[in-house]
């Protein structure tokens, strides 16, 4: 049995590696179009499509799934399309407040059979500092807003634009640690499970 990261995320196999477990990563590409406007299922749904993708692969593992997405005021922000897009949304979240959502998934494959499927999320709020129009653009043409839910990354320059959190650190950046390790024990796998 092995840990398999279903990410194509740099960010989630740093975040993995934390917990000192070994692991292998495999990616899958997976449509992100989803019915669902409610925040919580939506990461939810998207963190076990990317998992069951990769679960479909693997004979005896267990597969994690993760995905994020920015909440303002009820609407849902994903990666910016384009530096516009980006523009937009950086526009909008300065000077306010919004919820970031992280959904796990942890499928336990055995035998080429699904035994168990987990799906959990936690939510993190930030409060982001007032940013003029120049401060943005100049973001932005650096290129890391681009691949990153509501177009910043808090765990590098974007960190000089948050006043404020309140939750998870790690669940902004990709994956809420201390969730992921609870459902690790959840699944009672012995990768995770220190003596
Ligand atoms: C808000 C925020 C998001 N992000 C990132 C985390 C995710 O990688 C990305 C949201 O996109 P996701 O679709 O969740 O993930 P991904 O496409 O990067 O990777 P994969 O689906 O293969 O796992 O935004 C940061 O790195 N820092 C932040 O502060």
């Amino acid at each position: 049995m092995e840990i398999v990261l279903a990410s194509g995320s740099p960010r989630r196999r740093e975040l993995l590696a934390h917990l000192k477990v070994d692991f292998r990563v495999r990616t899958s590409e997976v449509s992100e179009e989803i019915d669902s406007t409610e925040p919580s299922e939506v990461v939810e749904m998207l963190s076990l499509r990317k998992a069951v993708k990769v679960a479909e692969e693997e004979k005896n593992a267990w597969v994690i799934g993760a995905d994020t997405i920015v909440v303002q005021g009820g609407q849902i922000l994903g990666k910016p399309s384009d530096p516009a897009d980006a523009f937009a949304m950086l526009s909008s979240l300065q000077g306010t407040q919004h919820q970031v959502f992280s959904g796990i998934s942890i499928i336990e494959v055995r035998d080429g059979e699904v035994k168990r499927s987990l799906s959990r999320h936690a939510t993190t709020h930030v409060w982001m500092n007032s940013l003029s129009d120049q401060r943005i653009k100049w973001y932005i043409e650096t290129g890391d807003p681009m691949d990153k839910a509501g177009s910043y990354g808090i765990q590098g320059y974007g960190a000089s634009f948050i006043e404020k959190i309140e939750g998870c650190y790690f669940n902004v950046v990709g994956m809420s640690l201390s969730l992921l390790a609870e459902m690790l024990e959840t699944c009672s796998c012995p990768l995770f499970e220190k003596s």
